[in-house]
């Protein structure tokens, strides 16, 4: 009986891939780890570097070789394949995969004996013509394109005309500019480019055995989509192409974008039917971005927040209202249409955590495991907030930045101030005021929570019937570091959350499970039937989600209030490029 339904992320250091059954119940995940599985391919944190242009990009051929593996897996665990009614998918945001010629035909002719890899390689010095026309996909972390992103604000006047017309002002990461870097870098390779997929659709391609078109929510991460008009935007198309006379080309190979998030791309190709036992009728359902993906995981109210705790840190909330700035990200909801996504997204968010968890281990005598979260757990929670020992005491507030960020837009660099509401001055820190590294585990968990707070503000608001200030309903944790109790517990502290502070229960994963369940609604939703009320009906709120702790504390939130201004005091010396206060 074909009863079950498959989902996948693939994301920045990991693939993973989590079934669920018609009841939304969790039955089998894997994933396969970049670094331990692939080391092969001389990645470090699931990517490769080219420090001097500031580029940062993933082989092609790793993708093709997790998706045979995280399959094997799930088969080892047990999974049947052939009850797999639907299969969907994640990708991580904004990068590109770039297909060739041949791609087409080696996609539709795979043999079912050999692997992916061996099959649509593109082998630079073999005979054999591979299915890509460039053997990398450019990461989210790639920071190569400040020259294409000026090109971009300034074609439509400034960023806040371009945030207007797609969603997002430039960014480095937004797959506009990077294509029109490629071409401009790689003239050959981009004339030899038949299509150009997103990761989240080139996944969906390998699974449908043809190029799949890009999906409504995840197109909105290109700087190229007139998100109101819902078309390609000719005059941004044309910077990517370097030039108008490109437009009908770029557009061709861009392909069509699918308006409903739950549409069938048509069903699996035959070398999965084969080679793991799919049904011939398992349906492809369009794949969309992991942010995307995340938010389908759970029923959220317009009220709900989610913070996604990757190797990026994002914000995510789902809103009826189009309110598009400079400063954050619009995207169209993946699956209801006049539904949009709100997004904060920090290159700076697992990896620089673990930058101090790893600095706090060395000086620890008591750690015997470099890569436990233990000490920093404990001094971060041990740490009063802001590190005021009594409230007439300074506030400690710091920006932790080891690679370039997004938000705000400053290169890499750590600053340590503390300050003062009552005069709003900031005072470079020292040893004295801000012994390092442990004074950084709690600083680094609030700056970062205090960046949400402090962009989101004007999309929270008091709860219903209640005295209480602005704040979200409930936040949701998810990804890797939503194990983390200590996280949770200043996330709670810093945001509030009316109703608590949630977790999911089911897997560790919600970006493959919200695609799990995309997969399911778009195979059997009931005619006119929503995302929303298909999730509802299934949903098992006991079994579910778990509530960790209390969001909202009276005083403490309040204090939190106060660093507000501080914060933004601070980002604004690091944007003026000041490096001072005993920094690394
Ligand atoms: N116990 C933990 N505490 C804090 N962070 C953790 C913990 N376990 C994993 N992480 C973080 O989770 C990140 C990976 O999250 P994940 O959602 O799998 O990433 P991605 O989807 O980007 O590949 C790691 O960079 C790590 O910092
Ligand atoms: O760039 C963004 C969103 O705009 C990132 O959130 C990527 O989508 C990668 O996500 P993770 O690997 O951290 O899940």
């Amino acid at each position: 009986m074909a009863d079950q339904f498959l989902g996948f992320d693939l994301s920045t250091q990991q693939l993973k891939g989590i079934v669920v059954g018609s009841d939304l119940k969790l039955i089998h995940e894997a994933k396969v780890d970049f670094d331990a599985d692939f080391a092969k391919y001389g990645i470090h944190k699931g990517v490769l570097t080219n420090p001097a242009e500031g580029e940062v990009f993933a082989p092609v051929a790793l993708f093709l070789e997790a998706i045979d593996l995280v399959l094997q897996r799930l088969q080892g665990q047990g999974a049947d394949f052939s009850r797999v009614h639907g299969i969907s998918g994640a990708g991580m945001q904004h990068g590109t995969v770039f297909w060739s010629k041949d791609a087409e035909h080696l996609l539709a002719s795979l043999d079912a004996g050999k692997t992916l890899v061996e099959q649509l390689e593109s082998r630079a010095k073999g005979k054999r013509k591979g299915a890509f026309s460039h053997p990398f996909s450019p990461n989210w972390q790639d920071a190569s394109t400040q020259k294409q992103c000026e090109g971009f604000d300034a074609a439509l006047g400034n960023p806040k005309n371009l945030a207007e017309a797609t969603g997002s002002s430039a960014h480095h990461r937004f797959s506009g500019p990077q294509i029109q870097r490629f071409q401009e870098k790689y003239p050959e390779a981009y004339a030899a480019t038949a299509r150009i997929s997103l990761v989240s659709s080139f996944l969906a391609s390998i699974f449908l055995g043809k190029v799949a078109p890009i999906d409504i929510s995840d197109v909105c991460g290109a700087n190229l989509w007139d998100i109101k008009n819902g078309r390609w935007h000719d005059d941004l198309l044309a910077l990517a192409a370097g030039g108008k006379s490109g437009v009908a080309d770029l557009k061709t190979k861009l392909g069509d974008v699918l308006q409903d998030g739950g549409a069938s791309f048509g069903t699996i190709s035959p070398y999965f039917t084969k080679r793991y036992g799919f049904p011939s009728t398992a349906q492809v359902i369009a794949f969309t971005g992991d942010n995307p993906s995340t938010i389908l995981a759970l029923p959220i109210h317009a009220s709900d927040a989610i913070v996604s705790l990757g190797t990026s840190t994002t914000f995510l909330m789902s809103t009826n209202q189009y309110k598009p700035d400079a400063a954050y990200h619009f995207l169209n909801h993946p699956t209801t249409p006049g539904y949009y996504m709100f997004m904060l997204c920090y290159k700076n968010g697992g990896l620089a955590r673990e930058h101090i968890r790893d600095a706090i281990n060395v000086d620890s005598t008591n750690t015997t495991d470099a890569k436990s979260w233990d000490t920093f757990n404990k001094i971060a929670l041990d740490t009063p907030p802001l590190g005021q020992s009594s409230l007439t005491d300074p506030m400690r507030l710091g920006l932790f930045f080891p690679r370039p960020e997004i938000v705000p837009n400053v290169k890499a660099g750590t600053w340590r101030y503390t300050y003062t509401p009552s005069s709003n001055t900031l005072s470079p820190a020292d040893e004295s005021t801000w012994p390092t590294p442990s004074s950084d585990a709690r600083a680094i968990l609030e700056s970062q929570f205090l960046s949400l707070r402090l962009r989101s503000q004007s999309l929270v608001h008091s709860p219903k019937g209640s005295s209480l200030p602005s704040q979200p309903r409930r936040i949701y944790m998810v990804g890797g570091g939503a194990v983390n109790p200590a996280i949770a517990e200043l996330a709670g502290q810093v945001l509030g959350g009316s109703d608590g502070v949630y977790k999911l229960e089911i897997g560790g994963n919600a970006c493959a499970l919200g695609s799990a369940y995309k997969a399911a609604w778009g195979v059997s939703r009931s005619a006119g039937e929503g995302f929303e009320d298909f999730l509802e009906s299934r949903w098992n709120e006991e079994g579910f989600v778990r509530r960790i702790c209390d969001g909202y504390r009276e005083g403490v939130f309040e204090r939190y209030g106060e660093a507000l201004r501080g914060l933004e005091g601070v980002e604004g010396r690091a944007i003026e490029g000041k490096v001072e206060g005993g920094v690394a």
